[in-house]
C-alpha cells in the first residue's frame, strides 16, 4: 500500500491570467504543466507548505489564499491528495527558479495545456467558474 502524498497547490491568479509551471521531465508527470506547488512537509499546515513552494518555485510571496478544491487522485505509480487554494494577494514577478518554464495562461487557453490526470476537475471547476 503506497502513502498518499499531500500537495499544496497554488492556483495563482493575476486579471484573467492563472499561472502554470512545466514539470521538469525526470520527475513524476514531467513535461506536463502544473499548478505550482509541492508536498505538505512534516509538522507543516497547507498554508505553509503553499507559501513555501510558492516562493522556493516561482519565487512569489503569498499573502492571503482560498480553499478551492481537494482531490485525490490514484496514479499507477503514486498516489496524491491535492490540497487547492486560490491565491490572488501575492507580490514579487514570477520566475521559474527552479530552470522550468512558467506561463501567464489567459482562463480562455487553459485547455489547450497539457495537465497531469488528476487535474481535470480542477480544470473543469475553473473554466466553470469563467461562464
Ligand atoms: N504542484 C502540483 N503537483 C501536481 C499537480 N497535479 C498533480 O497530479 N500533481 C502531482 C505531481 C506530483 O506527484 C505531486 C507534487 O509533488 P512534487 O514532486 O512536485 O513535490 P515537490 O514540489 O515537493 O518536489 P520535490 O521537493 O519532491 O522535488 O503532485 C499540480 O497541478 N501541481
Ligand atoms: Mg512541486
Amino acid at each position: 500500500m503506497l502513502k498518499r502524498i499531500h500537495v499544496a497547490v497554488g492556483i495563482i491568479q493575476s486579471g484573467d491570467t492563472i499561472l502554470l509551471a512545466k514539470r521538469h521531465g525526470h520527475l513524476h508527470q514531467g513535461g506536463k504543466w502544473e499548478f505550482p506547488g509541492g508536498k505538505v512537509e512534516p509538522g507543516e499546515t497547507v498554508a505553509m507548505a503553499l507559501a513555501r513552494e510558492l516562493k522556493e518555485e516561482v519565487g512569489l510571496e503569498i499573502h492571503g489564499c482560498t480553499p478551492f478544491m481537494e482531490l485525490a487522485y490514484d496514479y499507477p505509480d503514486k498516489q496524491v491528495f491535492l490540497d487547492i487554494h486560490l491565491v490572488n494577494d501575492f507580490s514579487g514577478d514570477a520566475h521559474g527558479a527552479e530552470g522550468q518554464e512558467i506561463a501567464w495562461v489567459p482562463m480562455s487557453e487553459l485547455s489547450q495545456y497539457s495537465f497531469p490526470d488528476a487535474n481535470r476537475p480542477i480544470l473543469d471547476k475553473l473554466l466553470g467558474l469563467n461562464c
